[in-house]
This record gives structure tokens, C-alpha cells and sequence, in this order.
């Protein structure tokens, strides 16, 4: 389980106490989750050792990707962005560390892009796409996608699922795409950019059960 876009210590600490897996920090200055390189430094020592350390990355430049790990020392970068897949690659040999790409699926036809990231990413992170005005954010928009849609995947690609989920829905999704991972970011919150720690906890809880139920 990873909660994406935490800006705060108290709401960092939120998702720490309830037992996500993975904490996210937006480096996308668009995006009311976006984090200093001072804040996100100061967020990832906070969370060292209790979860691993995501940093949120658009279409990075090599600087952007330099000053990112340097100051916040992630475990995992997310790419959420148009990056090609040799694009993929070249961040992950330069970062050594590992990469997760995040593609956007709307259509059957979107599953076939998964298949040339497979080489140079070591996850993968399937979302809906965001809406075609020049104002939205390439995610972090709290749209789903048609679950459905996952039936036409190889049941052997591993994937994390994001895009809409909240407290209400994850069950459903985790039930219906039976993936092993889920991301949120605008569905623990009480408004853009402001994590809700009640509904971060009901999120993991909600999950967690989900889980346990699937693998029985
Ligand atoms: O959260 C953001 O602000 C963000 C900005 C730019 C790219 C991605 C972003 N978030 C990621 O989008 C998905 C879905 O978010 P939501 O739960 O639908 O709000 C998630 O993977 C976030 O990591």
C-alpha cells in the first residue's frame, strides 16, 4: 500500500502509524503535493527505516533526477511522465536504484504499452488517463479507470493500481483486478494537496482486509 503526495510531517506520520509500505513525495511543481527538495529531505528522514521512500518524478531531466536523490535519498523513483522506455532504463542505471513507471490505460489497446517497459522498469504502476485540458496533472486526479479492463492482462505481470481509489472503493478493486499493490493520493484527502489522516487509515485498513481476503 502506498500513499503518495504526503507534504506534512502529521499526515506523513499518519500513513507511517497505520502501516503503509511506501510513502510518496511529489517533486512536479504544478501539483499542490509538490515538496521543496528542503521539505522532502527533512519527510524522507522522518520516514527512513519505517517505509520505503517513493519520489514522484514528470518527465525528469538528469538535474531534476540529480538534485531528487540527492536530497531525498529515495528507495524508489516513480516515473509519471511520458518517459519512453529507453528513457526508463537510462534513469534507472544512472539512479541505481529501482524504477517504477506509470502508464495511463483507458482502451484494451493501452495493455500493449506495458510490454516494452518490462526490460527497463521494475514495476509497474497503471492509472486512468488524465482529462485532455492543458490544466490537469499528468495524475493525482482521483479518476479510475475501467477495472474490466485488467482482465485482458497476462495474470503473470505484476502491476500496482492507482487512480481514483479511496477508502470506499479499494476493496472492490484489489477484489475485481486482484493486483498485490494499490496507490492513492487525492482519495486521503479533505481537499487538493491536504492529506486526511482519518481517511488515510481507513484507506489501509480497508485495503489490508482486502488483501488477507484474496489470499484465502
Ligand atoms: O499526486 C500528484 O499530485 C501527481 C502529480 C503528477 C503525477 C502524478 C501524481 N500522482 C499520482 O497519480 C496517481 C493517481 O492519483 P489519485 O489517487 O487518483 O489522486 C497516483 O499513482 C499518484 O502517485
Amino acid at each position: 500500500m502506498k500513499i503518495c503526495g504526503l507534504s506534512t510531517p502529521e499526515t506523513l506520520d499518519a500513513a507511517l502509524s497505520a502501516g503503509a509500505d511506501m510513502v510518496g513525495f511529489v517533486r512536479f511543481p504544478k501539483s499542490p503535493r509538490h515538496v521543496s527538495l528542503n521539505l522532502g529531505h527533512r519527510l524522507s528522514l522522518q520516514a527512513k527505516g519505517r517505509a520505503q521512500r517513493v519520489v514522484l518524478l514528470v518527465n525528469p531531466g538528469d538535474e531534476d533526477i540529480a538534485q531528487a536523490v540527492e536530497a531525498i535519498n529515495p528507495d524508489l523513483i516513480q516515473l509519471h511522465g511520458s518517459e519512453t522506455p529507453e528513457r526508463v532504463a537510462e534513469i534507472r542505471s544512472m539512479v541505481k536504484r529501482p524504477v517504477m513507471k506509470a502508464l495511463g490505460v483507458a482502451e484494451p489497446s493501452d495493455l500493449q504499452a506495458l510490454t516494452p517497459y518490462a526490460g527497463g522498469a521494475d514495476h509497474l504502476l497503471l492509472d486512468a488517463k488524465p482529462p485532455r485540458t492543458a490544466a490537469a496533472l499528468p495524475g493525482g486526479n482521483g479518476i479510475s479507470f475501467d477495472w474490466g479492463l485488467l482482465k485482458g492482462l497476462d495474470p503473470k505481470v505484476s502491476f500496482m493500481l492507482s487512480g481514483g481509489l479511496n477508502p470506499e472503493n479499494v476493496a472492490e478493486a484489489i477484489r475485481l483486478t486482484k493486483t498485490q499493490a494499490v496507490d492513492v493520493s487525492s482519495g486521503v484527502e479533505s481537499r487538493p494537496g491536504l492529506k486526511d489522516p482519518a481517511r488515510i487509515e481507513a484507506f489501509i485498513r480497508a485495503a489490508r482486509s482486502a488483501f488477507a481476503a484474496a489470499h484465502h
